[in-house]
């Protein structure tokens, strides 16, 4: 398995934000972790690349335990945040350059690499602009390419589609589709969107801190559509 979750648990101060969450994805497999406002997705993200650290339950990273290894674990993940994280005023390939240096990546094996990785997300005849001049889905390529730099096992994006329009966000969902499917990656992708999600991804619903169901998502929805399902199991009972 690339990513292993084992009884999960997290709580701000007295407030459970997470609670016995366990789930397992293996190579290759697109994720969606689908969940309303506050059903604790960033939390999840947060303690799986270490921003916090869980009191209970257990993380594995390509079969390295986050707690016991965190380097090497790390070190096979990539993340993509829901706030844009580039510099404007840098070009596409000095960004890269300058988070391939923070892993330790230098010289001709650093461009090699950068090239790849903006070849992947189609964005190496841009690699010269500054990002300013990038529209939302480019910058989000570039963010996503930057992620895959290090060659992660698996790639974590959190709502990685905010703000932007329906065309560019198929786009970017079907471009990372292609890098699970193709190269082999394990992605779990947060999104709070429906239309996201493909009847063949694997689905995770978290809500309110409890994983409430995970399968494939045509075998969840049944006869229903996924935003009517969705809808169902997360409707708030006052
Ligand atoms: N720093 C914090 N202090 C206290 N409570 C927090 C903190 N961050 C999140 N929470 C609470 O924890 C719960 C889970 O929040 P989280 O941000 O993980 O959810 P989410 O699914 O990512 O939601 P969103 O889509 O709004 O980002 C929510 O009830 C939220 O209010």
């Amino acid at each position: 398995m690339s990513l292993r979750v084992s009884d999960l648990s997290f709580s701000y101060g007295a407030k459970p934000a997470l609670a016995a969450v366990s789930f397992a994805l293996e190579p290759g497999r697109f994720a969606a972790l689908l969940g309303p406002n506050g059903a604790g997705k960033s939390t999840l993200f947060a303690l799986l690349t270490r921003l916090f650290v869980a009191p209970h339950g257990r993380i594995e990273i390509a079969g390295n335990d986050l707690a016991r290894a965190p380097y090497a674990a790390l070190a096979r993940i990539g993340v993509v945040f829901q706030q844009p994280t580039l510099d404007l005023d840098l070009s596409v390939v000095q960004n890269l350059r300058y988070f391939a240096a923070l892993h330790g990546l230098g010289g001709r094996g650093a461009m090699r690499r950068i090239d790849a990785a903006l070849e992947r997300m189609e964005m190496r005849e841009r690699a010269g602009e500054r990002v300013r001049v990038l529209n939302g889905g480019h910058r989000r390529r570039v963010e996503i390419a930057r992620a895959l730099l290090h060659d992660p096992a698996v790639l974590l994006l959190d709502e990685p589609s905010v703000g932007l329009d329906p065309g560019t966000r198929a786009a970017l969902v079907d471009h990372v589709h292609a890098l699970a499917a193709l190269d082999g990656l394990t992605v779990l992708w947060a999104t709070h969107l429906t239309d996201e999600v493909r009847p063949d991804d694997r689905l995770l619903l978290l809500h309110r801190g409890r994983l409430q169901a995970d399968g494939t998502a045509h075998a969840l929805q049944g006869d229903a559509t996924l935003e009517a399902w969705f809808l169902a199991r997360t409707r708030e009972t006052a």
